[in-house]
């Protein structure tokens, strides 16, 4: 580690702000530390991609075993920034990227096992010697072919409304300010659950197909966690080549709100109202016009056909 240069990809935005300050604290550590570093703070939504397309110009290099290793790519920021960086490098799987949490929710951090406290997860950076390879779905939108690398989870239905409510909500920011991001999904979930309609969706794994008629909520996920810490699949494992889909039925508001107090006690796999498939491929679709999520970024209202299977890069972690 060394002789290793940091290059910081910076969202002073996420988490409210949180990445603003989080960073200062990086920052005086690394001059503490005399760790060389170089910051490219991010000016506007989508501006990692110009900064990634810069470093790709001679800075940034795939990593070989045996071969010296200079310059590290770190993200701090939240789910949505590392979103951004890990498609910027879709075809650069061997660039290790390293990363350091500063969102509302993040998942990715909690699925991994990067620590959400700043010092504690520099420190974890700093002791890395080699990169190590996690497992990201790949999302393809079957009509147009478009594909983009997914580090958490793909929602269509209650979950994408609930990003959505949360992504405009004043709380968000609120909440986050007082250190408490997550539950700015929790009550963009209150607000939100008991309107959404239920909409048809087929299912296609290797072995089967099955039909939704009142579909309710549906997630597709990498590992366990989604909306800031909810163990929606807690089988779910980033280090697998599984996907893992959960489905659950519009049901009476009843039985919804015990199938909530089962999920945060991690008791819900075996409600009858709720459906999962685990494959290392499997297909979405959903004929009618919902809301959709990928890794906490709205995709908008429309219909989706969506393949999905599993690939692998190599993270400083
Ligand atoms: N300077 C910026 N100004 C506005 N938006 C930005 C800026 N830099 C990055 N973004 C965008 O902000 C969006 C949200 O960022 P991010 O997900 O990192 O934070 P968050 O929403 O607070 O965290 P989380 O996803 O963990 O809840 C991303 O789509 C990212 O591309």
């Amino acid at each position: 580690m060394e002789k290793l240069v940091l290059h910081l990809l910076v969202n002073q935005h996420a988490g409210s702000g949180k990445g603003a300050r989080q960073y200062k604290e990086v920052q005086k550590q690394l001059i503490a530390k005399e760790i060389p570093f170089q910051t490219y703070l991010t000016e506007y939504a989508g501006h990692e991609r110009e900064i990634v397309q810069e470093l790709l110009k001679g800075v940034l290099t795939p990593y070989k075993d045996n071969k010296p290793f200079e310059h590290l790519l770190v993200v701090l920021g939240g789910d949505g920034t590392l979103h951004e960086v890990v498609n910027a490098l879709k075809h650069e799987p061997t660039i290790p990227i390293g990363y350091l949490p500063s969102g509302s929710g993040n998942d990715f951090a909690r699925g991994v096992g990067v620590s959400r406290k700043i010092d504690v997860a520099l420190t974890q950076l700093l002791a890395v010697q080699k990169p190590k390879p996690i497992s990201l779905m790949e999302a393809t939108d079957v009509d147009s072919n478009d594909t983009r690398l997914i580090l958490n989870n793909v929602g269509v239905g209650i979950d994408a409304k609930i990003v959505a409510t949360a992504n405009h909500s004043k709380a968000k920011s609120l909440l986050n300010q007082m250190k408490l991001g997550s539950l700015s999904y929790v009550s963009a979930a209150l607000s939100s659950i008991f309107k959404q309609p239920s909409f048809p969706l087929i299912v296609e794994t290797s072995t089967e197909k099955k039909e939704f008629k009142k579909a309710f909520l549906c997630t597709t996920t990498n590992h366990p966690y989604f909306g800031g810490g909810v163990a929606i699949d807690p089988t779910a494992s980033a280090y697998t080549e599984d996907i893992h889909l959960i489905i659950v039925e519009k049901i009476f508001p009843l039985s919804l709100a015990w199938l909530i107090i089962k999920l945060f006690f991690k008791q819900h796999l075996t409600s009858p109202h709720l459906h999962r498939f685990v494959d290392s491929e499997l297909t979405l679709t959903c004929p009618v016009a919902q809301v959709g999520q990928a890794d906490g970024e709205e995709l908008g209202e429309r219909n989706f056909k969506l393949r999905f299977k599993t690939t692998q890069r190599l993270f400083w972690m």
